[in-house]
């Protein structure tokens, strides 16, 4: 993942909408002290598991859809993650690859018992039907294979579900140069990890080289704690909920920054505190106090990446 930590850096060091404040990152990490909030993976209670290659089927797919909720005003993540794990408890073949090939935007709502049409549904039902034609094509049909491929190395994960699914080429072009940010890929070796403690297709050798989920909910939770800055421009569109265009300065700069600065905040924590953290547990502290904010302001970007 040193491509992502290295393009984000190249974004902060050149951004002008997003500044990543050090006084307030230095705040923070003497803030944590000895607490760094450990948050249990799945601490909702919503994720489907049974210790075995369904549940990294479950994962492949849920973090295939692991995007945009926010035009619904009532649709969450947990409604995803829960309307998953309910069709997978009444037909356990419901993710097998023949069938996501197959799916129409009306089942995939059915599924999910939604009543009306999901944000971005047309793009979910081509991702999963390019999801289900290439594990079929090239991993027997099963996530599980896909991940086993990967010799226990989170990089290679991320690197191998970046080469096969163009879905999660989760990339920009800012000021020239390209930048990777790969969330969705990146989020899928984390849930591993955290679903099976670390152990089995959860144990990665290298799981300290992935980076932040840059999504909408961690940015705006970072600029609570003081960690970043908008220029007031970026402030009045974000606060009157207007949208960010995707692939713009200001929204790559957003997601990148938030990626540069966690990273910092872990050399801190380490230099500070004597202590090393992964960045999977950062997101997580930060995401779930986000998410626990609702009335935290968001930037607002279609995009089928986060
Ligand atoms: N950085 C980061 N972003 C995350 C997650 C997760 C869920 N991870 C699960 C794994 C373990 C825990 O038990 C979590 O349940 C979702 N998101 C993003 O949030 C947004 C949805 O927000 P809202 O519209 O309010 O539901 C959307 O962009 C979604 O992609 C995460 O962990 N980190």
């Amino acid at each position: 993942m040193d491509q992502v930590k290295a393009t984000a850096a190249f974004v902060a060091n050149r951004s002008s909408h997003v500044v990543v404040d050090s006084a307030g990152l230095e705040k923070v990490v003497e803030n944590i002290q000895d607490k760094i909030p450990k948050i249990e993976w799945d601490f909702e209670g919503i994720h489907y598991f049974d210790n075995g290659p369904l549940t990294v089927q479950y994962l492949f797919v849920l973090d295939t859809l692991n995007f945009c909720f926010w035009p619904d005003k009532n649709l969450n993540y947990d409604d995803l993650a829960s309307g998953l794990k309910e069709a997978l408890e009444n037909d356990k073949s419901v993710f097998d690859a023949d069938h996501l090939q197959k799916i129409t935007g009306l089942q995939l709502r059915n599924l999910l018992k939604w009543p009306r049409p999901l944000p971005l549904e047309d793009e979910r039902v081509r991702l999963l039907h390019e999801v289900g034609f290439e594990l079929e094509r090239s991993f027997g049909g099963q996530a599980s294979n896909l991940v086993e491929s990967c010799g226990r190395s989170a990089a290679k994960l991320v690197a191998t579900i970046a080469s096969h699914f163009p879905g999660f080429r989760d990339h920009s072009v800012y000021k020239g140069h390209q930048i990777f940010l790969y969330k969705r890929a990146q989020i899928f070796a984390a849930d591993l990890y955290g679903a099976f403690k670390g152990q089995g297709y959860g144990e990665f050798n290298d799981i300290s080289s992935i980076t932040i989920f840059a999504d909408y909910i961690v940015p705006a939770m970072l600029r609570k704690l003081g960690v970043l800055k908008y220029s007031s421009t970026l402030a009045s569109i974000i606060e009157s909920n207007k949208e960010i265009v995707s692939g713009s300065e200001e929204e790559v700069e957003l997601r990148a920054c938030s990626i540069y600065a966690v990273e910092k905040m872990r050399d801190l924590i380490s230099v500070k505190l004597g202590k090393q953290v992964l960045s999977v547990e950062l997101d997580l502290w930060l995401w779930a106090y986000g998410v626990q904010n609702p009335s935290l302001p968001h930037h607002r970007t279609l995009s089928i990446y986060y």
